[in-house]
Order: C-alpha cells, then sequence, then structure tokens
C-alpha cells in the first residue's frame, strides 16, 4: 500500500558498502538508530542466477548460489521496513527482472550510479551511467513504471555544478523518490574535500528529496551527522565509513565503546549465521590499528565463527546457538542443496561421497595452536607411521570453489575433515588431525578446547 512506503526525508541512513552492508551490520544499525539502511551493492546477474529460498532455521529469506549455496543476500522481518537493496546494473530489463523478483522482500530499490570501480565503469555500472543519461533514466523509469516500492538512486557530482543539477533534474523526472548525493567527483577520494555546497544547490533545486553522503572526515559524533546534513542543506544524511568502524554512530545516546560494538555485532553475525569471511572483515575494520596488538594477533588467525567469538567472550553463546540449529534442521552456509547442484558440481560431490571414509570429522586446523613443527598433525603422523614400519600417510585433496578438503589413507583406513580450509596445506593438516585424533596421538577433548573440533 502507498501510505506505508519507505520515505526519505529526515531520516540517517546506512549507506551501502560492499562486505560491509551484510545483514548483521545492517540489523545492528537499526538497532542502534539507523532510520534505513541499504544493502552492499549487489550485481544484478548474480541475483538472477540466484534461488529464493524461506530459512526457517535462521527465520530469513536467503538468495542462494545454486552453484555452491553461498548466500548472495540474506534478509528477514526485522529489517523489512527499512531496507533498501543496492543493484550494480548496466540494463533495463535485467534490473526489472532482479526488481521483480525482491520487491516483497524488501523496502527499496536503489541503483549504484556513483562507483568508480573499474568494475563497474567496464560493466557500464556505477559512475558509467552519469555519462550514459539516456541508459540511466530508462533504468530507473522502468523500475518505477513497474515496481511497486520506492526506486532511489546514489550518484557522485561532476566537476561542473551546471552538468550536476542538469543530470539530477532529468533524472528526478524519472519518478524516483530519492537521491542520494556523495559530493566528489568520479576520480575524487576520500582525502579530497566533500562538495557540501554542491549537495546544497542540488538540494534547492530538486523537489525530492536529497541524502547527504561523503561527510565520514566530518563526522565524528551524533551531533555531526547532523551539523553535515545541515550544511549540505539536506533533511537526511547517508553515512558510510565512520558507521563501518563504529556503527553505534547512529546513537542518539552517544556512541559505544568499539568492543561492545564488536560484541553485539558478533552476536548477530551467530544469530545469522554470516559467513566467517565477512565477519571477521567487518571486525578487522573495526579494530583498525589493534589488529597489531596480541589479541588483533589472535584474531587474525581465527577461521571459525566460534573462535572469533571466543575472543569476546562469546564462544559458550556460539556453541550453543549452532547446536541449537543443527538440531533444527540444516542451516549450513555451505551445505549444497543436492536440488541445486549443476551437473558439474553434482559429479564432484559423488566423486567425493564415494571415497567411502572411514573417520570423518568437521575439525578446523588452526596454525596458530601449533608452535613447533613436529607438533603439527602431518609430522606427527609421519613418526607414528615411521615408528610402527607402517607405510607413509597418502593424502589426496579436494578443491571446489578456492576451498580444499583432504583424505589422507594410512593402512588403507581413510580419515578426512568435513571442514573445506582456505588452502591445500591446511586441507592435509585437517585431516591429519582427524587420523590423529582417531589412533590417539591427540586428545579430541584438547582440540573442543581449543576450537578446531565444530561439532
Ligand atoms: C568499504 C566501502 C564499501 C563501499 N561500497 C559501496 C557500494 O557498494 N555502493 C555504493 O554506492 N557506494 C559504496 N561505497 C561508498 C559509500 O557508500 C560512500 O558513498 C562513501 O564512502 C562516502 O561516504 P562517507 O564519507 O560517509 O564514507 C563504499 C565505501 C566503503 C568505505
Amino acid at each position: 500500500m502507498k501510505s506505508s512506503q519507505l520515505t526519505f526525508d529526515n531520516k540517517i541512513i546506512l549507506a551501502p558498502m560492499v562486505r560491509v552492508g551484510t545483514l548483521p551490520m545492517r540489523l545492528l544499525s537499526l538497532e542502534y538508530g539507523a532510520d534505513i539502511v541499504y544493502s552492499e551493492e549487489l550485481i544484478d546477474w548474480k541475483f538472477l542466477k540466484s534461488v529464493r529460498r524461506e530459512n526457517g532455521v535462521l527465520g530469513t529469506i536467503d538468495y542462494l548460489d545454486p552453484t555452491d549455496g553461498t548466500v548472495i543476500f540474506r534478509t528477514c522481518a526485522k529489517e523489512k521496513q527499512n531496507v533498501v537493496v543496492q543493484l550494480g546494473t548496466s540494463d533495463p530489463d535485467r534490473a526489472l527482472k532482479v526488481a521483480k523478483l525482491i520487491e516483497n522482500d524488501v523496502s527499496g530499490i536503489d541503483i549504484n550510479m556513483g562507483c568508480p570501480k573499474e568494475f563497474s565503469l567496464k560493466g557500464g555500472m556505477g559512475a558509467a551511467l552519469m555519462t550514459q543519461k539516456e541508459k540511466a533514466k530508462k533504468i530507473l523509469s522502468t523500475l518505477v513504471e513497474n515496481v511497486k516500492i520506492p526506486v532511489t538512486c546514489k550518484i557522485r557530482v561532476f566537476e561542473n555544478i551546471d552538468d550536476t543539477l542538469t543530470l539530477v533534474k532529468e533524472l528526478e523526472a524519472t519518478g524516483i523518490k530519492a537521491i542520494a548525493v556523495h559530493g566528489r567527483t568520479k576520480v575524487e577520494r576520500p582525502q579530497h574535500p566533500n562538495r557540501n555546497h554542491v549537495i546544497k544547490k542540488i538540494a534547492e533545486t530538486l523537489n525530492i528529496p536529497v541524502i547527504a553522503n561523503g561527510g565520514s572526515r566530518e563526522i565524528e559524533n551524533y551531533r555531526d551527522l547532523f551539523k553535515f546534513k545541515d550544511d549540505c542543506g539536506c533533511s537526511s544524511v547517508m553515512v558510510a565509513r565512520t558507521a563501518q568502524y563504529n556503527c553505534s554512530i547512529f546513537r542518539k545516546d552517544g556512541m559505544k565503546a568499539m568492543d561492545d560494538v564488536i560484541v553485539q555485532y558478533l552476536k548477530k553475525c551467530v544469530e545469522y549465521d554470516n559467513s566467517p569471511s565477512n565477519t571477521k572483515y567487518c571486525v578487522q575494520n573495526m579494530l583498525k590499528e589493534l589488529q597489531e596488538t596480541p589479541r588483533g594477533k589472535r584474531f587474525l588467525e581465527c577461521q571459525t565463527l566460534e573462535q572469533i567469538c571466543n575472543i569476546w567472550n562469546l564462544g559458550d553463546y556460539c556453541r550453543q546457538k549452532q547446536l541449537e540449529y543443527q538440531t533444527k534442521g540444516n542451516f549450513g552456509r555451505r551445505e549444497i542443496m543436492p536440488e541445486l547442484l549443476d551437473p558439474q558440481r553434482k559429479k564432484q560431490k559423488t566423486i567425493f561421497d564415494n571415497e567411502n571414509i572411514d573417520v570423518c570429522l568437521n575439525c578446523a586446523f588452526i596454525r596458530a595452536n601449533y608452535t613447533e613443527d613436529p607438533k603439527l598433525p602431518k609430522s606427527r603422523l609421519m613418526s607414528y607411521c615411521g615408528k610402527n614400519k607402517l607405510k607413509s600417510p597418502k593424502y589426496k585433496v579436494f578443491n571446489e570453489d578456492k576451498l580444499f578438503r583432504a583424505i589422507v589413507t594410512i593402512e588403507d583406513k581413510k580419515y578426512s575433515s568435513s571442514y573445506w580450509e582456505k588452502n591445500k596445506k591446511f586441507a592435509e593438516q585437517g585431516a591429519a588431525l582427524v587420523a590423529c585424533v582417531s589412533i590417539g596421538l591427540i586428545d579430541k577433548c584438547d582440540l573442543i578446547k581449543d576450537g578446531s573440533i565444530l561439532e
């Protein structure tokens, strides 16, 4: 219904940020006080090949890559009224197909017209659209005419104010509900001053809400958000980098300490089974130079959500939650749904399944747990075989999507870890670890304590 549609005046908004604007960050920003949260930029063709699934265990709606089950976009009811998906596109028809796919799950669609990255420009997306006005207008008008949720776009500015004003007037005429303006040109970087006066001119010229962006350098606390937006003559403000470092910037009552924010963020990551790599990336952004401290270095070694949580004393919370989810059913990120597998991957999975593994544990190899080489699982296994006059262990490595799993064979018995490692060496160590536990060279309880065993 029109009356319940998202509006864009007097709003404080989390800006679209690749890898940062995933579900846990969006939900936490809303909890702290953001009015609207934008997703990271999602490329149209990735969305188009995705499959929509309602995840009953997590209570989310997932758009999954059918070839490997990875999450392209995850959303949930808690953000439904406030989330805008940002699309990277160069084609009205593709953009419309995506919009129709997602229009019942989100509250708005934004078109990225400001990204200056080579990948976007070469694909005719992002800032390339600012110089291909007809195409830009066609994308926006196609969406406005055919989808029931508001459409917005996010641009940068031209060197010349008049060119910028001509562009925004034409974009406004397509029927978009708001326009976010990052006050730098395509070639300018964060160290260049933001052209607040140009944003102001745009706000004076247009009738739709103009969302001021680009002010992170001048935004250190909640009050600064308002100073920046007033300086730009806008009623709404969108913030990226300041929120990337500490999303409690949205709190009226002042910012929270970094560790408090990390704890709240990690809880959301566990609750919504965010991928360890994405979680790690976002926490790294919050830690900044603190990554160099002993705690930061321990954090950098982490490979699983549980290991990351341990550092902020949330290990028990993480284990409990994961157990709860496991008993409810399949919620795993990398659990591949057989019906979605393409024929090539089906073949690979079958090959792995047919290996008839004798002992399999979900066991991650954590390099930091082994200070001396002779203590490494592979070395231990090798010396065990030598002492007992057995043939040397034989390793077979499997590779899927830049992730690795190995099987080690000792005396015709096959051992493997079901955890996919980031490289071949780690995969072999993981398989050796399983063999060591099974043979009794390493105590399973120790592995549970140090976070290597994940179930
Ligand atoms: C890590 C990161 C990722 C970003 N990803 C996107 C994106 O996906 N789409 C987009 O339109 N802008 C993206 N931006 C640009 C921001 O949305 C914003 O326009 C810019 O950082 C200026 O705002 P700020 O001064 O508040 O940081 C990104 C910026 C950062 C720092």
